[in-house]
């Protein structure tokens, strides 16, 4: 049984483009696998009922066949920090809400990976963040990192953070928002050098990111 967690130098580095490229190669691993998206912000109304569209793709790169609410229990249609429109509408985000979901998926799915929201320390509520229910689950992070100018000292924070929490950071992914400029290469050295932990690839500026490729990322380095 693996169990990921999967955070980012930021929102909109690409979590859930890697997210999805993890869960294919995966599955081409010979892995049952699942996705999670226990809480989404950021959504929209349809005749279902509530959709994330993170969700919905973690849902599609899963081999096991999923309802939407077992992928995400928890979605909110603002796109905003979760414990601002959880505390405008009344309705708390609790984290034993969140383990029980993730426990349905282990019992079913043989590698389950868990989608946060944001970065490392978004806020679910008043006093708690994603990363203490992590730290509860006690599971193993992938940082995905978005290559722009700006992402070594996030990636090196957001490493920190997850050691000072007492987690394995398994490994990390260079994924290329943006074309690749002039110091791509010494950004990928630089990061390299000083995360404590694998690159488990790089995934290439895509034309077309909702289709991801099973080969970008080496998934045996996770257990290095
Ligand atoms: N490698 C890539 N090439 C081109 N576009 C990309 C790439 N990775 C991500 N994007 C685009 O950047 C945007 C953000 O990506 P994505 O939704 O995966 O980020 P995220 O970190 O999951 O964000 P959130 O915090 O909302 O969950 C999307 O529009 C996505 O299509
Ligand atoms: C709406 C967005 N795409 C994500 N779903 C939530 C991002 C929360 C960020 C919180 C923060 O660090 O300011
Ligand atoms: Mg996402």
């Amino acid at each position: 049984m693996k169990r990921w967690f999967v955070t980012g130098t930021d929102t909109e580095v690409g979590k859930t483009v890697a997210s999805c490229a993890l869960l294919q190669a995966a599955a081409r691993a010979g892995w049952r696998t699942a996705g999670y998206k226990p809480v989404a912000s950021g959504s929209r109304m349809t005749s279902e009922g509530v959709r994330n569209g993170d969700a919905l793709a973690l849902q599609r790169h899963s081999t096991l066949t999923l309802d939407y609410a077992q992928v995400n229990p928890l979605a909110f249609l603002e796109p905003t920090s979760p414990h601002i429109v959880s505390s405008e509408e009344g309705r708390p985000i609790e984290f034993s809400q969140l383990s029980a979901g993730l426990r349905v998926l282990e019992q079913q799915a043989d590698w389950v990976l868990v989608e946060g929201a944001g970065g490392w320390f978004t806020p679910l509520s008043e006093r708690r963040y994603f990363s203490d229910w992590v730290v509860e689950e006690q599971l193993p992070v992938i940082l995905v990192v978005g290559i722009k100018l700006g992402c070594i000292n996030h990636a090196l924070l957001t490493a920190a953070a997850v050691q000072s929490a007492g987690l394995r950071l398994a490994g990390w992914v260079a994924n290329n928002v943006q074309q690749p400029g002039r110091r791509h290469a010494e950004y990928l050295a630089t990061l390299r050098e000083r995360l404590p932990a694998p690159m488990l690839g790089e995934i290439p500026w895509l034309t077309d990111p909702a289709v991801p490729g099973d080969r970008w990322l080496d998934l045996t380095l996770l257990d290095a």
